[in-house]
């Protein structure tokens, strides 16, 4: 096995509630460390106080309210658990990031843009990883779950959020963000988490780096 690269790389997992998101990334996260990497997995939002806030208001509280919320959770969580990371030379895995600030609070009708705005200075991940599937397909994942939030639970029908995270995901390959968009329909999760697993080897091949 060869050396794997010491810069860190950042890796974001999106797309619709119920697409597939957690098990994606809890898979690559074993894949990744068998390789030899040291991979850090993580989510928003975060375990952090402010994560844990959201958390605990996202059934309750307005739009405006949670986009400011989640997205001091974002800065929260860069700072103090993931840079540093990063800094480490670790590959992290974050199990939603910024497309869900811009999708989540847009589907509570508060202004894209502003949106946009609040999510500027966050730094955008180097690799995401866009998870789609056919809204059939992703209401039968969400009932065989169960469903967790309140997004689920009214949910008529997952459209309108695929068609923002498609929005999300070209804004965030406008921030410099190399997007990989994973059309799950019709993929096993092992087929899903064996492309996932050649793009972060790609986008570590292509930064100079030594894909274990
Ligand atoms: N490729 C796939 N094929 C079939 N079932 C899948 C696939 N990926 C995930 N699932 C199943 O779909 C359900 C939802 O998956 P998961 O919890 O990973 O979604 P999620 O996007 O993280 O959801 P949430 O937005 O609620 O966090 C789970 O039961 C999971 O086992
Ligand atoms: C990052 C982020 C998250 N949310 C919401 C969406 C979901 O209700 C929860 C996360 O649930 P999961 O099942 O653990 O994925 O957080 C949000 O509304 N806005 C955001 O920016």
């Amino acid at each position: 096995m060869s050396t794997p690269m010491s810069a860190g790389l950042f890796v974001a997992v999106d797309g619709p509630s119920g697409v597939g998101k957690s098990t994606l990334t809890r898979a690559l996260t074993i894949r990744l460390t068998d390789d030899g990497h040291t991979v850090h997995r993580t989510a928003e939002p975060s375990d952090g106080p402010i994560g844990s806030l959201a958390r605990t208001m996202t059934n309750t509280a307005d739009g405006a309210t949670l986009a400011c919320l989640y997205t001091a959770d974002r800065h929260h969580h860069l700072a103090h658990e993931i840079e540093p990371r990063l800094t480490a030379g670790a590959i992290v895995i974050t199990d939603r990031y910024i497309a869900s600030g811009l999708v989540m609070q847009r589907l509570d009708r508060v202004d894209p843009a502003y949106l946009r705005a609040l999510n500027q200075p966050v730094r955008p991940p180097d690799l995401l990883l866009a998870l789609t599937a056919d809204d059939e397909v992703i209401r039968r994942r969400l009932t065989r779950r169960g469903t967790h939030n309140r997004y689920q639970d009214q949910r008529a029908s997952s459209q309108e959020e695929a068609a923002y995270h498609r929005e999300a995901a070209q804004h965030i390959a406008g921030q410099g963000a190399l997007v990989q968009t994973i059309e799950t329909t019709h993929l096993t999760t092992d087929a899903v988490v064996a492309l996932a697993h050649k793009y972060v080897r790609d986008a570590l091949t292509a930064r100079g780096g030594v894909a274990a």
